[in-house]
């Protein structure tokens, strides 16, 4: 089961411009929490706060329920350096096996790498260096990357952007699995058709956090 995330008078400051306000709310274990609000409203910032990638004010306490397990965190917008001469399969296998860029390739692992492409819709594209995806592709390996963490908090920014309807039924379907296996899920959405059909609670970040419902 995921963490319960709990905020308390959590504020976040950029170069001086107050980006939240304080912030007292609690997120629940194993549910999919949307957070939704306007363009600039801060809430990637929140996100990254909660992951711990950005300073903030207050307190962010996880509360596991077992033993802390991992995080996933795919972010809005990737980018991969395009001269980098690294491979979709070398890229996932480097999350699977701490030498993947060296000796030999086990068969059970390039299997492993298969059936993750195979998970996001990416069949086929082992090969393809990581300056070759699209947009779309981008989002879907890092989610790829992701699911192999087998991570019980998860935070998903604008998940869908960017993805064929196909694709968007792909990452929906695994953001059910994981929530039926108890993750925590924090998906940042802009779409209310979808936020409306899955998730658990809706919180809007606009001049702070409320619960929307
Ligand atoms: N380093 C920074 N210094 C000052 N302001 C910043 C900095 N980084 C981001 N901001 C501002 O913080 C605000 C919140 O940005 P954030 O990316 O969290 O918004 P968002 O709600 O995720 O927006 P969107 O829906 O457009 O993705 C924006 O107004 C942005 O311009």
């Amino acid at each position: 089961m995921g963490p319960d995330i709990e905020m308390d008078q959590l504020s976040l400051q950029l170069n001086g411009v107050t980006i939240l306000p304080p912030i007292t709310a609690r997120l629940k274990a194993g549910q999919l929490h949307v957070i939704t609000g306007p363009n600039g409203a801060g809430k990637s910032s929140l996100m990254k706060a909660l992951l711990g990638l950005l300073p903030h004010s207050g307190d962010i306490r996880r509360h596991w329920p077992g033993k802390p397990g991992k995080v996933a965190y795919v972010p809005q917008q990737t980018a991969f350096e395009p001269s980098l001469p690294v491979t979709v399969q070398e890229f996932l296998l480097s999350s699977l096996n701490r030498r993947a860029f060296f000796g030999r390739r086990r068969k059970q692992d390039l299997q492993r790498v298969a059936e993750l492409l195979q998970q996001v819709g990416m069949e086929g594209k082992e090969h393809l260096r990581l300056g070759q995806l699209s947009g779309g592709e981008r989002q879907r390996l890092l989610f790829a990357q992701a699911l192999e963490q087998q991570a019980l908090f998860w935070c998903l920014d604008e998940p869908m952007t960017g993805l064929d309807q196909q694709a968007q039924e792909i990452i929906t379907a695994a953001i059910q699995q994981l929530r039926q296996q108890g993750a925590t899920l924090l998906v940042i959405q802009h779409d209310p058709a979808w936020t409306e059909q899955h998730a658990d609670c809706i919180w809007k970040v606009e001049d702070g956090l409320r619960r929307s419902a």
